[in-house]
């Protein structure tokens, strides 16, 4: 339950606006890598296109080719809801229903693929997924109350089991833990890592610190001014992203000389 990512030439375009460059990378299965680089660079925009997320903007479009193991899910005939199936995304703010259920919460992503559960199932799918992010010994005990009932960590670990229980292969994360407190930030942290094991796991954060916490692959982004596009700089093992990049440009924001 966990596939290789591969970009190959990726332009990303709003309208006419070419947003990000040029990007080729090979993301192994059930690792983490964190994308970062400073504002505007496009992180965001290529994490997108992992999932097809752009289709939902008007205008914005891909060119090149991204993989998922060998299959190219911008080929022609590819279902984008069938993408997002197999690549979870988790957003900035958590984004629970407001008035469903912790339970139906969890159940959500499952029910608007169309698929059907018996409710023994759907009660195993909710423990399975709950647990699966840190998530179930909080809650067990009211799952029929509220999603919105919950601290912003524990709404952003529900939104991770939601994600978890549709099964994916692949999870995205956009900064992830920006509206979090410090405690919360650490749980989610924790799971990451955790995630590893059995998701391939791609998060874009501001955070430097974090970044060289939780992923074993780093990506460093940048933009040679505004209205630019944005370009991978350089992608490699974390440890030496941030001890030893192989790039001035690289070096220069991770040592806090800019951005
Ligand atoms: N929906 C959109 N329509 C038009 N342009 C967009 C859209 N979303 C992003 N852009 C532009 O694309 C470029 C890359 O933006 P993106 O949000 O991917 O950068 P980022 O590196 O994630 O930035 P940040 O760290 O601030 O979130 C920016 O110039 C941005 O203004």
């Amino acid at each position: 339950m966990s596939k290789r990512i591969q970009a190959k030439d990726v332009n990303v375009y709003y309208g006419d606006f070419l947003a990000v460059e040029g990007v080729n990378i090979e993301i192994e299965p059930r690792t983490v890598t964190a994308f970062i680089g400073p504002s505007g660079c496009g992180k965001t925009t290529f994490l997108r296109t992992i999932n097809r997320m752009h289709e939902v903007i008007p205008g914005a479009h891909v060119k090149g080719e991204v993989l998922l193991d060998n299959d190219n899910i911008y080929e022609s005939g590819v279902d984008p809801v069938n993408v997002r199936g197999l690549v979870g995304m988790v957003f900035q703010r958590p984004n629970p229903f407001p008035t469903m259920s912790i339970r139906d919460n969890v159940l959500a992503g499952y029910k608007i693929n169309g698929r059907r559960l018996s409710s023994r199932a759907a009660d195993e799918l909710v423990e399975k997924s709950l647990t699966g992010a840190n998530l179930w010994k909080e809650v067990k005990d009211r799952l029929d109350q509220p999603g919105s009932g919950l601290s912003g960590g524990q709404q952003q670990r529900l939104c991770i089991a939601r994600t978890i229980a549709v099964e994916p292969e692949v999870i995205l994360m956009d900064e992830p833990c920006s509206a979090l407190d410090p405690i919360s930030t650490l749980a989610i942290e924790d799971l990451i890592e955790e995630l590893k094991e059995q998701y391939t796991v791609v998060i874009v954060t501001h955070n430097m610190q974090q970044a060289a916490r939780v992923s074993d692959r780093t990506g460093f982004f940048n933009i040679a001014g505004t209205g630019k596009p944005g370009h991978l700089i350089e992608y490699d093992d974390t440890e030496k992203i941030f001890s030893n990049p192989s790039n001035k440009q690289t070096e220069d924001y991770v040592s806090g000389r800019f951005g």
